[in-house]
């Protein structure tokens, strides 16, 4: 069926999306740091050159590809090159996006974020050995994150739609300051911002049925990480999608 995108339908979208990332924030941040995952000399795996976490990232990706994840248009590899092609029968995904968005993939712009601002602050020191599951936990969330950031296609695509006389001119300037501006709403940006540390607050605590405990709130999560982490990371990389796709909308062809 034809999917109908709007403003407020591709918010519904992004606000779901904040509970799968949440989620993957709390599964790896059950974790210790783990530094071999990330230790290209502890790996030594025959016939890969690399770290556990690309071995795993990379395996990963070349299965998930060859069973059609890539083909969806909301989905972007971390290593795309030499991946290979789809094995399974094609859906008809909407193409609802102008095919330049194909061209815009910032996943490398991610992992340097990931490495760099995040998981210093969410991962312990510490190493318990589960490297494997470690960098299974580091996929999943740079998946959930990849996909949210990625999907400024969509909102850029409606908000085109919406007001196209605003937006063609500043596309004809190459105007990307006049576009970031545009596009940018800060009221909805506070407001996810406060939602996102609320629902770390609530997903992250502890269940219990000991009344003892009632009000002794424990959480797996630190809520303000997960609230700077859209802040500073989601919601500007967001925003840069938006407005790289928005250059690409006027083009004939890609
Ligand atoms: C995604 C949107 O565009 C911008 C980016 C936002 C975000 O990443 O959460 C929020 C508001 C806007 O400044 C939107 O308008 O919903």
């Amino acid at each position: 069926e034809e999917k109908v995108y709007t403003l407020a339908s591709v918010r519904e979208n992004l606000i779901r999306q904040e509970d799968t990332i949440i989620y993957a924030l709390i599964e790896r941040a059950k974790f210790p740091f783990n530094s071999h995952t990330y230790d290209e000399k502890y790996a030594q795996i025959p016939g890969f050159s690399g770290s556990l976490f690309e071995f795993v990232v990379k395996n990963t990706e070349d299965i998930q590809a060859k069973a059609g994840r890539y083909t969806n248009p909301e989905e972007n590899p971390f290593f795309p090159e030499n991946l290979p092609p789809s094995s399974v029968p094609s859906y008809p995904f909407s193409q609802f996006l102008h095919p330049g968005a194909a061209s815009i993939n910032i996943n490398k712009s991610i992992l340097k974020m990931y490495f760099k601002d995040l998981l210093p602050s969410l991962a312990t020191p510490g190493d318990d050995g589960n490297y494997a599951e470690t960098a299974a936990a580091d996929l999943s969330l740079m998946q959930a994150i990849s996909r949210r950031i990625h999907y400024g296609k969509f909102v850029a695509e409606v908000k085109f739609r919406d007001a196209p006389q605003d937006y063609e001119p500043l596309i004809r300037a190459k105007d990307s300051e006049g576009l970031m501006k545009l596009l940018t709403f800060p009221s909805v940006e506070e407001t996810v911002t406060k939602r996102v540390e609320k629902k770390a607050t609530v997903f992250g605590q502890e269940v219990s049925l000991d009344s003892e405990n009632d009000g002794i709130v424990k959480t797996k999560l630190t809520p303000t990480l997960a609230s700077a982490l859209y802040k500073n990371g989601v919601i500007p990389l967001t925003k840069d999608v938006q407005v790289e796709y928005l250059k690409r909308r006027l083009n004939e062809g890609i």
